[in-house]
């Protein structure tokens, strides 16, 4: 079982996927990571969450970043939303992560900061009794 599932919406977020991975690998935490866009791949990614077993899910995105807050609908667990930078710089996906409506909370690290969301993660495994 793998306590933190990291999802991409693409395959081009690798460089901030690979900072967060080198994180959890410092710690020596086991994750999975798949590529799942809520735009592009809305019955895969239903699919994976709800028959995840991991604890904790970060969910990194850029432009329109659905990703995170689809995926906080679809589970209790926590949601840790990381805004990839792009044309606008990322702040269209910062504020498409941290403007939840009430009641499905994502938490959001800076853009492009794969590595808090990682620490972050760490955190509330650890708080939780799970490491
Ligand atoms: N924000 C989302 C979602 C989503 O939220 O479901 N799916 C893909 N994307 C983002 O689109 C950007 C460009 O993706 P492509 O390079 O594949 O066109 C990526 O940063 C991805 O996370």
């Amino acid at each position: 079982m793998s306590l933190i599932s990291i999802i991409s919406g693409s395959a081009s977020d690798e460089q901030i996927v690979e900072r967060t991975i080198r994180v959890l690998d410092e710690a020596g935490i086991d994750y999975d990571y798949q590529i799942l866009s809520a735009h592009r791949n809305p019955d895969e990614l239903d699919e994976y969450v709800k028959n995840s077993d991991s604890l904790v899910f970060i969910c990194i995105a850029g432009l329109s970043a659905a990703l995170p807050g689809v995926v906080a609908s679809k589970t209790d667990k926590p949601v840790i939303g990381v805004p990839v930078s792009g044309t606008l710089g990322g702040i269209d996906a910062l504020l498409s992560i941290v403007q939840m409506p009430r009641g499905v909370p994502v938490g959001c690290v800076g853009i492009d900061n794969g590595a808090n969301a990682a620490h972050l993660a760490v955190k509330i495994l650890a708080v939780a009794g799970k490491l």
